[in-house]
């Protein structure tokens, strides 16, 4: 499904350039589960917003779904963005203004689903989350926990193949941390692809293989199945 070859990213200021990915190379097949790890700056946020189609890189390879898609303009990285990937953040990012109901509802908003069939699949994927009950109430009037619920929901309302999750237990305590991953999990047994960015052995061990990188490297990759 992901195929990064030789990929570079560099940061440049006025006074420094930072290599963030120095030649990362790694496939992740349909289907997988993988953690990503490393210490604080070594360029997983980078990776991230580079799969996530968010941001691109200044060289090397980048194939979805066997597509180049490393120098696709802005208008192409978010039709392709935003019909396959789902992303999940340490911080929920929810919208505050907005409902439980209208947060998950966005996507669908933006992929242009008419309305009788949103709320149809918005309810179902609530449902999915055990947050139903909550749909009309507003982020904070939420635990982080059901938070998360939301965001997770938000993210796979489109059915994604790929989810990019971002330290999605970060803020959460054990019991709410566990409750996530079990969600991730049981995404992935049904087929959806994840990528996770996180710090905790703990969670990786959720996950089938761990990438473990270092200055912008991938340094092991271990299969933990
Ligand atoms: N917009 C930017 N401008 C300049 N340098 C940047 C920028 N974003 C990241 N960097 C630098 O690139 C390197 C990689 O950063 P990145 O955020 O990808 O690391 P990370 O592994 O996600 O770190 P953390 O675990 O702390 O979130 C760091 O040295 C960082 O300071």
């Amino acid at each position: 499904m992901i195929k990064i070859t030789e990929l570079q990213k560099t940061y440049r200021t006025e006074e420094v350039e930072t290599i963030a990915l120095n030649k990362l190379s790694f496939e992740v097949k349909e289907g997988e589960f993988v953690s990503v790890m490393g210490p604080s700056g070594c360029g997983k946020s980078t990776l991230l917003n580079i799969l996530g189609l968010l941001d691109d890189p200044d060289g090397g390879s980048f194939l979805f779904n066997g597509i180049e898609v490393a120098h696709f303009n802005e208008r192409k990285r978010a039709d392709l963005r935003k019909r396959n990937i789902g992303f999940v953040f340490q911080s929920f990012n929810l919208i505050d203004e907005l409902t439980v109901f209208e947060n998950v509802e966005l996507p669908l908003i933006y992929l242009g689903v008419k309305g009788p069939e949103r709320k149809q699949r918005v309810e179902k994927v609530l449902d999915k989350m055990q947050i139903m009950h909550r749909r009309n109430h507003y982020p904070q009037q939420l635990s982080g926990g059901q938070q998360q619920r939301v965001a997770v929901a938000r993210a796979v309302v489109n059915n994604p193949k790929l989810i990019l999750a971002d330290e999605p237990t970060g803020n959460l305590d054990s019991s709410n941390g566990n409750e996530v991953m079990t969600l991730l999990t049981d995404l992935n047994e049904q087929g959806t692809t994840i990528i996770m960015v996180t710090h905790s052995e703990h969670d990786s061990r959720y996950s089938h293989r761990i990438i473990r990188m270092l200055d912008g490297q991938t340094v092991t990759e271990n299969i933990l199945i």
